[in-house]
This record gives structure tokens, C-alpha cells and sequence, in this order.
């Protein structure tokens, strides 16, 4: 596996200054295994947002719990018809066979899965998997979701996301976002590689630090 852990990894520690976000991943998990962090919560909470801010960071494999659904589940949640637990059975085992293949090849990856029942995170957990909870009380979703345009789920779907969610126990290993915080995208993503120890992947770090000079530079010269 590659290393992709530092040796600041802030495991739960009941003396550690409170911060931003709930931890409840053991020192030194991340370093036994193969890290899948799997991001979850309601929908418009986040997940792709954070799933591609990670992923640039990183440099991870990522997949879209969306890109798991069959037309049909996509058909209903567009027509404003929830799904239940027979329709996300076939979806949560894909996402199960996308992890244990990474699990498997000992490849480290982000992947999004609202994960609303302790039972659904049951389907997909297996040691190295850490749930990251984009958590907040219904109007700060709704705020995110609002402003979002063109995506089938709807934010009248929002009541029922929240029906059907059961909150993380403390024995799950997860680390938890606080929504109602406001923090931009990019330092959430920041909070969730800095508590969990992750390191940057130098070369997709150099490639971005490449390209954002070159639009500086391209900047510039319009300027001139
Ligand atoms: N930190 C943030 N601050 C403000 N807005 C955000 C933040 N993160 C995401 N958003 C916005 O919230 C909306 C929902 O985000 P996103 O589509 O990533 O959620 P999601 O959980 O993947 O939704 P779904 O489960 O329905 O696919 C988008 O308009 C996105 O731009
Ligand atoms: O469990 C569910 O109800 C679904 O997975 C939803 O969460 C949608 O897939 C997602 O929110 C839309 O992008």
C-alpha cells in the first residue's frame, strides 16, 4: 500500500482540544489498513462536492454512489418517490464490491453513499472503512440544497432523508462534519485529511501548484 499516512494522525483522544468535528477513528487504524473513506448524510449535505475536493487533494480513487443506481431508482427519486430498503439493497452490495475490489488491491479510495441506516453501513463496512458524516439539522442542508440547480433528487425529498437516517454510534468508526459551520468546500475537505492524518498525494499537489501558476501567469499577461 502506498503510504499515505503521516504520523499526526489525531486519533480519538478524550484530552484532545475539541475541534470542528466528532472522531471516533483509533490512532493508528488508517496505518493496519487499506483507507476507504465512504462519505455520507442526506441528500444535498455535500458528499460529491466533498468526494472531488478530496480527490484532487489526495489523488485517490473515487466512485459516486449515484453511478451504482439502476434507472429505475434514479427514475423514482426523480418522480419525488423515496426509495426503500428494496431498492437499495442491489445498490449498497455495487458500492460493497467497488470497496472490497479496493480493499483487495490494497488501493486507497473516496466513494459517496448517503449510508442513512446503521443497517445499510453494516452492507458496506469492513475494517479500513471510515464514515465521514456531512451532519446537520434540516435548514442547514436545505440552505446547500437550494442554491443547487439541475440534479434529479429534489429538495422536497429532504423530510424523508431525514426520516430515515439513524445517527452514527459511537462504536462506528466515522468522523463527523458539521454542516451548520458554513465552512467552504475546500477546508472541509482540509478538516477531514488533517484530523484523519492523510497525506497530500506530491504529485497531484504539484500539478495543481503547476496549473494555478499558469493561470496566474495567463492572468497577468491579459493584464499587461
Ligand atoms: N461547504 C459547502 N458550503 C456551501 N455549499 C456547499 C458546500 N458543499 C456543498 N455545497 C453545495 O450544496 C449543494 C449540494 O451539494 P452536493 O451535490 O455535493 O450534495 P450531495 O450530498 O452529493 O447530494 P446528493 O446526495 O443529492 O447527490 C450543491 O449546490 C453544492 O455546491
Ligand atoms: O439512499 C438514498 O435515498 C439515495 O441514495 C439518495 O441519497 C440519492 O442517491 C442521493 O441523495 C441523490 O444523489
Amino acid at each position: 500500500m502506498v503510504d499515505t499516512l503521516s504520523t499526526n494522525a489525531k486519533g480519538f483522544d478524550e484530552h484532545s482540544i475539541p475541534s470542528a468535528v466528532e472522531n471516533t477513528v483509533p490512532a493508528d487504524y488508517l496505518k493496519d489498513h487499506t483507507p476507504i473513506l465512504v462519505i455520507m448524510g442526506v441528500s444535498g449535505c455535500g458528499k460529491t462536492t466533498m468526494n472531488t475536493h478530496l480527490s484532487e487533494k489526495l489523488g485517490w480513487d473515487m466512485a459516486e454512489a449515484d453511478d451504482f443506481h439502476p434507472q429505475a431508482n434514479i427514475d423514482k427519486m426523480a418522480h419525488g418517490i423515496p426509495l426503500n430498503d428494496e431498492d437499495r439493497w442491489p445498490w449498497l452490495d455495487k458500492i460493497h464490491d467497488w470497496i472490497q475490489d479496493h480493499m483487495d488491491r490494497k488501493v486507497p479510495g473516496t466513494v459517496t453513499c448517503s449510508a442513512l441506516k446503521r443497517a445499510y453501513r453494516d452492507r458496506i463496512r469492513m475494517p479500513g472503512v471510515v464514515f465521514i458524516h456531512l451532519s446537520g439539522d434540516y435548514d442547514s442542508i436545505m440552505e446547500r440544497l437550494s442554491h443547487r440547480q439541475g440534479h434529479f433528487m429534489k429538495p422536497r425529498m429532504l423530510k424523508s432523508q431525514f426520516e430515515t437516517l439513524e445517527p452514527l454510534g459511537k462504536d462506528e468508526i466515522h468522523m463527523t462534519i458539521d454542516v451548520g459551520l458554513r465552512m467552504a468546500p475546500e477546508i472541509e475537505a482540509e478538516e477531514v485529511i488533517d484530523t484523519l492524518g492523510l497525506q497530500c498525494d506530491v504529485k497531484t499537489h504539484t500539478t495543481q501548484v503547476k496549473a494555478e501558476r499558469a493561470r496566474q501567469a495567463a492572468r497577468k499577461t491579459e493584464q499587461d
